[in-house]
């Protein structure tokens, strides 16, 4: 469905994205996880169409959308969410909802009905009229989820919608994301919560420095020699190899 081949994203000196490759298959969970700074959310940024990359190509459903534009891209049937969830809030919940939906329903009326079909399998009908504004944390979470699905996509890029939560928030959104990829939308998914990254996706990509260091199934990346280097620092997998079981690793 996706298909990034050796892209590369330069801003001035500074390589945020060093010729990463990456596929998703159609109706899978997929994850992109990686340290602070290695260039996640920037590759999401050119997945979408908001920057160009510097070389390299981005296909989707079969068609080479590099050059395209974001909204072009958003037609086509990709959408992302912001890990910086800012609604409008003077806007009602619904109203928020509706933005997303207006992309494929013209009128008022039918994209307010796409907007509370999506507040539902939400969970967010209870606040349908309150002002965005008025919502925790957890909720302009989902609104932001809501608003990218209200655009229909085939692909939903979502990044750190788990970021922010408690245990138990993060525990009653995972079943919501599941959900939505057995409604026929195919996920890739940006995100720090291990274990729910573990849990939810088939397939990870691993990115660090710009660079992609490992793909495969959850199991195969949490043993990765060079994914365990990438977060607990040069040597730590032979550390962790050499210590005893149950002892702690220095
Ligand atoms: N518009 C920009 N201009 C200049 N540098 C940028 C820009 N966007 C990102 N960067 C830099 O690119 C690198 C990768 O950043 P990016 O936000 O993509 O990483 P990330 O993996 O999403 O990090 P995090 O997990 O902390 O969100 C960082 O060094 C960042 O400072």
């Amino acid at each position: 469905m996706l298909s990034v081949t050796s892209v590369t994203k330069r801003f001035g000196g500074l390589v945020a994205v060093d010729n990463a490759s990456l596929e998703v298959a159609p109706g899978s969970i997929t994850g992109l996880i990686g340290p602070n700074g290695a260039g996640k959310t920037t590759l999401f940024t050119l997945i979408a169409g908001f920057e160009q990359p510097s070389s390299g190509a981005i296909r989707f459903d079969g068609a080479d959308v590099t050059g395209l534009a974001a909204h072009k891209r958003a037609e086509r049937g990709i959408a992302r969410t912001f890990q910086i969830v800012q609604p409008f809030a003077g806007l009602s919940v619904v109203e928020n909802i509706a933005v997303g939906a207006h992309l494929r329903h013209r009128g008022r009326s039918d994209a307010h009905a796409k907007a509370r079909a999506v507040a539902d399998l939400l969970g967010l009908t209870a606040m349908l009229d309150q002002p965005a504004s008025d919502l925790t944390v957890a909720g302009r979470k989902r609104l932001e989820l809501a608003r990218a699905l209200a655009t229909e996509p085939q692909l939903l890029l979502l990044d750190e919608v788990l970021a922010g939560l408690n245990p138990s928030e993060i525990r009653d959104m995972l079943p919501v994301i599941r959900q939505i990829r057995d409604q026929g939308v195919t996920i890739l998914m940006v995100e720090h919560v291990m274990q729910a990254v573990m849990s939810l996706c088939e397939h990870i990509h691993v990115l660090a420095q710009g660079k992609m260091i490992a793909q495969g199934k959850p199991a195969e990346i949490a043993a990765h020699p060079a994914v365990i280097e990438a977060y607990l620092g040069h040597g730590a997998a032979k550390r962790l190899q050499a210590a005893p079981e149950g002892a702690p690793h220095a």
